[in-house]
């Protein structure tokens, strides 16, 4: 019988570097033999990504926002993370259910017992067996970001909005503490690759 994979999402608001160490996870994984699928949300599956367009670029109410959000997430499960599970890979995911409670809870005041309602009946059972919460100060997050690109929808709220966020993800984090590792983010990225890895030796 396959062993079922593992599940790892990655977290943090935008500019804190947490695409930066997705491929390092993977590479770290790979060279002891397992199996990684990457992925993302809003996107992960081609339904997904269009979403992810509308989400990225569009004004709308905050609960379409968190509906869509669900909807590409719920596809995302269907198509890619639980039959990657089930043949045994382990999948990495850029975002999960905790950037809603970040985003659309934490930063736009959305209803946090909606919030969990929504959980619920999307995902019952499923959860990240390691959620990398990647954490800084909002000036660095802002530093990063305005060195690097065109800023989408998210990315162009001000800083209020972030400190709602991350205020939330580390509400999450100690609500979660067994699935959570909390990674200082304003570390080199050498010095963060390294506490990641001896988080990822816990796992394997
Ligand atoms: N620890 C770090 N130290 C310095 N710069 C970093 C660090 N981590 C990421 N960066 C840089 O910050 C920018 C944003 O990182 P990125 O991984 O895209 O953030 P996110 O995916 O969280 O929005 C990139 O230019 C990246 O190279
Ligand atoms: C998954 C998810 C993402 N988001 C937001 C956070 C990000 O600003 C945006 C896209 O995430 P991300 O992939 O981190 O953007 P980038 O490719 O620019 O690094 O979507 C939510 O608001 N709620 C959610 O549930």
């Amino acid at each position: 019988m396959t062993t079922r994979g593992k599940f790892i999402s990655f977290e943090g608001i935008d500019g804190a570097g947490k695409s930066t160490h997705i491929g390092f996870v993977k590479d770290f994984l790979e060279s002891r033999a397992k199996t990684v699928v990457s992925s993302r949300e809003p996107g992960g599956t081609p339904l997904g990504e269009k979403l992810r367009d509308l989400l990225l670029h569009e004004k709308m109410h905050l609960e379409t926002e968190a509906l869509l959000m669900f909807a590409s997430r719920r596809e995302h499960m269907a198509q890619v993370i639980e039959p990657a599970l089930n043949a045994g890979s382990w999948v990495l995911s850029d975002r999960f259910t905790d950037a809603s409670f970040a985003y659309q809870s934490g930063g736009r005041g959305m209803d946090r017992g909606k919030m969990e309602a929504l959980e619920a009946w999307v995902h019952p059972h499923l959860q990240p067996d390691l959620t990398l919460l990647f954490d800084v100060p909002l000036a660095v997050a802002r530093e990063r970001l305005d060195a690097t690109r065109t800023l989408d929808k998210f990315e162009q709220e001000q800083d209020e909005f972030f400190a709602r966020c991350r205020a939330e993800y580390l509400r999450r984090a100690a609500q979660f503490p067994a699935r959570f590792a909390v990674i200082d983010s304003t570390r080199s990225i050498d010095e963060t690759q390294a506490r990641i890895g001896a988080v990822l030796e816990t796992l394997l």
